[in-house]
């Protein structure tokens, strides 16, 4: 898990992702599965995936009442995937039910997947989040708010934007999981996202792993620009 560059596989349906997955000649591949493509091809999707062989983040972000989240979790347990999520603003207790869900729902024999809190997403601004979420702390002080809080309910770690990376894994511990998307090249667009940083500054932050989507996905040559970020990642210039 640690030092990982995952995908996002944000397609509308299982064709496009053979499509895209076809020019990776067989590699195996940290991918994410999130809501887009899971509501179209349900738990088969990351069934399939798994059985070539990649590691599966399951990003659905569960954000309800502690009692569904628990229940929930105990299903996707089911699925074998390597990490998954929470809105860790459901609160204490949702985290607590969601990890005592998953741990249910593990089989014996099997790894528990990790699980982490979504802090404040990559697409929100400091400015955004003052204003409509009412929070009169700093974009920084509501994010390590956030992951303390998902550190006390016992959870591996947390989403969180590279810039606030190296204060988390200070704060909370070195092992403490800090999952960063928000990736971007010099040369690449934007699009919603408002706290991007480069594989490198997201690896001198001490990320624990990168998420990437368009970056890649978009791309003419989607392997080329894989192994470009891939090497920028693990620190080796290009
Ligand atoms: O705070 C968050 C949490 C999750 N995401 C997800 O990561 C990818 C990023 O895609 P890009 O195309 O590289 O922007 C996407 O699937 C999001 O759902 C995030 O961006 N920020």
């Amino acid at each position: 898990m640690k030092n990982s560059l995952i995908i996002a596989l944000d397609f509308t349906g299982k064709e496009e992702v053979n499509s895209f997955l076809s020019k990776f000649n067989d590699e195996q591949l940290f991918l994410k599965v999130g809501m887009e493509l899971f509501y179209q091809e349900g738990p088969r999707i990351v069934q399939e995936l798994k059985e070539k062989g990649h590691q599966i983040f399951l990003d659905l972000k569960l954000h309800d009442i502690p009692n569904t989240v628990g229940k929930a979790m105990e299903r996707l347990a089911r699925l074998q995937i390597d990490l998954v999520n929470v809105h860790a603003a459901g609160g204490k207790e949702m985290m607590e039910r969601a990890l005592a869900g998953l741990e249910a729902g593990t089989l014996s024999g099997q790894k528990r997947p990790h699980l982490i809190g979504v802090t404040q997403l990559t697409s929100t601004s400091e400015e955004q989040m003052q204003k409509e979420q009412l929070i009169s702390a700093t974009l920084k002080e509501s994010v390590l708010q956030y992951a303390s809080l998902t550190k006390e309910a016992g959870l591996d770690g947390v989403v969180c934007s590279a810039f606030e990376s190296e204060e988390i894994k200070r704060l909370l511990g070195s092992e403490f999981l800090t999952v960063t998307p928000g990736i971007r090249t010099a040369a690449d667009e934007q699009g919603d996202q408002k706290r991007i940083a480069t594989p490198a500054f997201a690896k001198e932050a001490g990320a624990s792993a990168i998420v990437v989507g368009r970056s890649i996905t978009n791309d003419p040559n989607p392997l080329e620009k894989y192994k470009q970020m891939k090497s920028q990642w693990e620190g080796v210039l290009q």
